[in-house]
């Protein structure tokens, strides 16, 4: 069994109360509150920078060149794509400026860009990846499982796009060519890294359903 086939399985529980979890339940449904879903987006902007600057910090320190450019085009695809798609959802939502970071949002960005600084660097692709992964299969669940008319339609659109399944495939490959060169100490760092952010994207829109500021 590959490394991420084993890392899957290690979020499973984790990856289950997400979509059970009430933000992707009334995401699905189009019931979310506006005002969940605004503190979502408020979060969203302030993540994608910075995990756009950890994509780009995994680039610079990777030895491959092919992974250096992976990462810097991933770090390109989170500020220019994502942020599109936010600024016509701040018109949309009538969101004007960026708020302040929440709680959440502090500890995750943190935690992305240290590991991404100081962290063995598989073990920094590894914390990257349920950005990736996650986002993949919570956006095909929610799309096969929606109503035409729901009013996220949009979002949930731009995380089940083939696009974004192009990067999820190859970042899902590099890790994976990744952890064979490491040892099973650094797979389990590797491992460990993964299912740390994983926690913290639950956290994430948990902290956004709850409102949650410090
Ligand atoms: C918190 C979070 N994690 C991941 C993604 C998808 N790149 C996102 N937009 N926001």
């Amino acid at each position: 069994m590959n490394w991420t086939n084993k890392a899957w399985l290690a979020i499973t529980p984790i990856y289950t109360r997400i979509q059970e979890m009430p933000f992707i339940k009334e995401l699905k449904e189009g019931t979310l509150a506006l005002e969940k879903f605004q503190f979502y987006m408020d979060q969203d902007a302030h993540y994608l920078e910075h995990f756009a600057r950890a994509l780009a910090i995994i680039g610079a320190r990777t030895k491959n060149v092919d992974n250096c450019l992976a990462f810097i085009r991933f770090a390109e695809g989170a500020v220019v794509v994502e942020r599109a798609l936010h600024d016509s959802y701040f018109k949309e939502f009538n969101l004007k400026e960026r708020g302040k970071l929440a709680p959440t949002t502090h500890h995750y960005i943190h935690f992305l860009e240290s590991t991404a600084s100081l962290a063995q660097v598989e073990v920094a692709m590894a914390a990257v990846l349920p950005c990736f992964w996650i986002y993949k299969e919570i956006g095909d669940f929610i799309y096969k499982n929606t109503a035409e008319n729901n009013p996220y339609k949009n979002w949930i659109d731009t995380y089940a796009g083939e696009e974004f399944g192009k990067s999820v495939t190859s970042a899902l490959a590099i890790c994976n060519a990744a952890a064979e060169n490491c040892t099973p100490e650094q797979q389990e760092a590797m491992t460990e890294a993964f299912i740390a952010a994983s926690n913290l994207e639950f956290m994430f829109w948990d902290s956004a359903y709850k409102l949650h500021q410090w």
